[in-house]
């Protein structure tokens, strides 16, 4: 652990910003990408040993001093299943909130729902899957089951003016049925969106998928979805994490039907109700996990997030904007993992530390 606690060299730092390239070269990228920080949820979520709640308040404080705007701090499910989040309370309520700075959670049900409200949340997130046997296991209902109680929570949410963002799991494979077919992934994320989600994110929960993979079950979701209300989620179990990232950013022809719902995002095209038109858009909201820290607790086999610095560096180099400020990032993820008594899963951060 020596090597973390040696200062950051802000001259590797700024690399990434001494080869921006011109996104005139890049016209098929986004000039600015939404960063959904998970690692204080998802990140922390599956650590064996208890992370002390200080540590966990100090930690989604520093990401906020780093320029995150969106923060998904803990998870109000049952602390029997996942003892790690049992402080979810304590912890919201605990942490700094920035002006302009959200701080989701994640909420599986109305008693979740009730008990983040109450502890002051202003966005939450439903998680559903595209796999039977993986809803089953993480919470514990099938696929439709768990719809019904999604409409619970939107119907309170509505009522309570709280946004609530969507999830859908093992999009690029199941570590329990295997392969997902991208009609399955695109019916279930219309589902979400037509029941009121304003963004929903598409989660290769084992990271097994590849970047032609991703493209299909991308090509398959924006036909029912408009790409302003997606986002990517990649683990990054096989390496693959910012490739499939980075695919998704990319801007792709596709025909759309336009679902009518009213966004507060940019449409893709101007086509009716009903009417198909055909556009191009990526993706530009990516989750990603300080340290690359995550896995999820009931998916065999996850291991690691898409690392935050990883994304930020490769996003610097591109010219698109983030507004994370990547050496304050690092002292973060510096931060965690001294306290985790780990090493970093960024290669960034392992990178500046060896200098
Ligand atoms: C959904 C449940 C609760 C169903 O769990 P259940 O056992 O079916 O629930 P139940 O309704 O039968 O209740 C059983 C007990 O749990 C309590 N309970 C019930 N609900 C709550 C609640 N909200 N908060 C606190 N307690 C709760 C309830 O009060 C009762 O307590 P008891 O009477 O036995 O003392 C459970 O399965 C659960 O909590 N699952 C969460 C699993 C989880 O957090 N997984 C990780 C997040 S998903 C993920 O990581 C993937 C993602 C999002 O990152 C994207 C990707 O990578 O793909």
């Amino acid at each position: 652990m020596a090597a973390m606690t040696k200062a950051l060299p802000r001259r590797l730092v700024g690399l990434a910003s001494l080869r921006a390239v011109s996104t005139s070269s890049m016209d098929t990228l986004p000039k600015q990408v939404k960063i959904v920080e998970v690692g204080p949820r998802d990140g922390l979520q599956n650590e064996k040993n208890i992370v002390s709640t200080p540590v966990k308040i100090k930690l989604i404080d520093m990401l906020s001093e780093a320029g995150l705007s969106v923060i998904e701090a803990t998870s109000f499910v049952s602390p029997k299943w996942v003892p790690q989040m049992a402080d979810h309370a304590e912890v919201l309520k605990g942490i700094q909130k920035f002006p302009g700075i959200t701080y989701p959670v994640l909420t599986p049900n109305l008693k979740g729902f009730e008990a983040a409200v109450a502890a002051g949340a202003k966005e939450v997130s439903i998680f559903g899957a595209a796999s039977e046997l993986f809803t089953k296991k993480n919470i514990n209902c099938s696929i439709e089951e768990s719809f019904q109680r999604f409409d619970a929570i939107l119907k309170a949410a509505q009522s309570a003016n709280i946004s609530v963002r969507g999830y859908v799991s093992c999009v690029l494979g199941c570590p329990y049925e295997g392969k997902i077919s991208p009609a399955k992934v695109a019916e279930v994320t219309k589902k979400l969106y037509s029941m009121g989600c304003y963004e929903i994110s598409l989660g290769d929960t084992i990271g097994v998928g590849t970047p032609g993979i991703m493209k299909d079950m991308l090509s398959a979701v924006m036909q029912e979805v408009p790409p302003a209300a997606l986002a990517v989620h990649c683990h990054d179990t096989y390496g693959q994490a910012l490739a499939n990232t980075l695919m998704a950013l990319q801007l792709m022809r596709f025909s759309a039907r336009q679902s009518g719902r009213v966004t507060s995002r940019p449409r893709p095209c101007q086509a009716g109700k009903g009417e198909f038109c055909t556009a191009q858009m990526g993706v530009s909201v990516v989750d990603s996990s300080v340290a690359g820290l995550g896995g999820c607790p009931y998916a065999q086999g996850a291991s690691g997030n898409l690392a935050t610095e990883d994304l930020v560096y490769m996003l610097e180099g591109l010219g698109i904007h983030t507004g994370v400020n990547l050496q304050k990032l690092l002292e973060a993820g510096n931060f965690i993992c001294q306290a985790l008594n780990r090493k970093t899963s960024s290669k960034v951060a392992q990178a500046t530390c060896k200098l």
